[in-house]
């Protein structure tokens, strides 16, 4: 493909993202996915140089714009080379007319920048668009870390046990040690919210929002084989894929809990005031995870934040009455924003006399707001806000 044709197609994909974007559909991942099998044609090279050049409009615009077009157009400032791609030519974008509209705006959308926690200043908020780290858990179920460190001398233990950042791009598929589940790939944060709730005796533990069951497998390594964790959630796509996971990295003591939306009580009411632990790892706005997912800032709204917000507040609700006298309840979020995160345990602690904070020891993240901030610049994490609480 010439470079113009490549410019064509990146604002075509971009199309189909920014339409998701507002649409709640798929994620610009699975969008890049489909937009190539339909284009056969474009080589590697071709598919990395428009990955490239969709992804840096992303990452350049808060706000969703209003055309892939647009958001092209909004580079020239900072690429002036793509200005005579624009040729008007068979396959390439039309020549650019005098006065047509242009994306503007900053990285951070508008209406969310004053809402960040207040540890999040100016060099955090640059860092929340870095690259992001390739983490990985040994797990101890099936290696062991001198068996992972000769397997991949690079390692870099980092400050929690058994995690290590690997150099990125480096092939784990390749090594049977990899397919065999000797390591998982997590980032470090996810990592240390597994061990908030300072879980070590056999435990029964609920995992609430469990997704495609990250935390869950960890919190399957950290505790005794007689330990009962169950794994529920109210999306099947992504619980299904806890099973092979849990084959893969020999973790016998998981369960799965499909849950119906708004009906979650009528599948956990056997667990009332059983659990020692209750994870709610929240589903959130992700403003933590932008280095990886920037198209989420085109996804949020003031309304789907309040929608957001709400839900939160409702899992919180339900998971504490899960939980047994003297149990924890370890409330999680992969979001910066206070009205995610300290806002929702104050809330919570104000309404609840008979739960108190405990204080949360790792070795990384900030106290914040009763609870602990991890940040891409202070921890080289994803965000998250995250709190254990203790019922008495
Ligand atoms: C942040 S993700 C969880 C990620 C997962 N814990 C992990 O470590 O990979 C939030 C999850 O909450 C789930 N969820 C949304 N609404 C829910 C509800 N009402 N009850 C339980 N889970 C819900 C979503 O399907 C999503 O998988």
């Amino acid at each position: 493909m010439t470079p113009s044709a490549r410019l064509q197609a990146a604002i075509e994909m971009l199309d189909w993202i920014i339409a998701a974007a507002r649409d709640n559909g798929a994620s610009a991942d699975n969008i890049a996915k489909k937009f190539f099998k339909e284009r056969r044609y474009a080589g590697s090279g071709d598919r990395r140089a428009i990955r490239e050049l969709v992804y840096s409009a992303i990452r350049r615009w808060g706000d969703r714009p209003e055309s892939g077009r647009q958001a092209m157009l909004g580079l020239i400032d900072e690429q002036p080379e793509l200005r005579e791609l624009f040729t008007g030519t068979a396959y390439g974008p039309a020549a650019i007319e005098a006065d047509e509209a242009v994306a503007g705006g900053a990285q951070i959308p508008e209406w969310l920048a004053d809402r960040f926690a207040g540890l999040i200043d100016e060099t955090e908020r640059r860092a929340l668009f870095d690259r992001a780290p390739l983490h990985v858990r040994v797990n101890g179920q099936r290696s062991t870390d001198l068996e992972v460190k000769s397997a991949w001398p690079d390692a870099v233990a980092l400050a929690l046990p058994h995690a290590y950042e690997l150099p990125t791009g480096t092939q784990l598929e390749d090594k049977t040690l990899f397919r065999e589940g000797a390591i998982e790939i997590q980032d470090l944060g996810s990592q240390a919210i597994a061990m908030a709730g300072a879980a070590a005796k056999p435990e029964l533990v609920l995992d609430m929002c469990a997704g495609a069951g990250g935390k869950t497998l960890a919190l399957s390594a950290m505790l005794p084989p007689e330990s009962r964790i169950i794994a529920a959630d109210t999306d099947r796509g992504r619980l299904s894929r806890i099973e092979p996971r849990k084959r893969r990295a020999s973790a016998r003591n998981i369960e799965t809990i499909l849950l119906a939306p708004g009906k979650e009580i009528e599948a956990l009411d056997h667990l009332k005031a059983k659990c020692d632990l209750v994870l709610i790892d929240a589903p959130c706005s992700g403003t933590g995870t932008w280095r990886r997912n920037p198209e989420l800032r085109w996804r949020m709204t003031p309304k789907r934040l309040d929608h957001t917000t709400e839900l939160q507040q409702r899992l919180m609700e339900l998971g504490s009455e899960m939980v047994r006298p003297g149990g924890r309840l370890v409330y999680a979020v992969c979001s910066l924003l206070d009205a995610e995160g300290g806002d929702q345990t104050d809330r919570f602690l104000e309404n609840h006399p008979q739960w108190r904070e405990i204080s949360i020891d790792l070795p990384i993240g900030r106290p914040y707001r009763k609870g602990s901030l991890l940040s891409p610049y202070h921890d080289g994490t994803d965000g998250f806000y995250f709190t254990c609480l203790e019922k008495l």
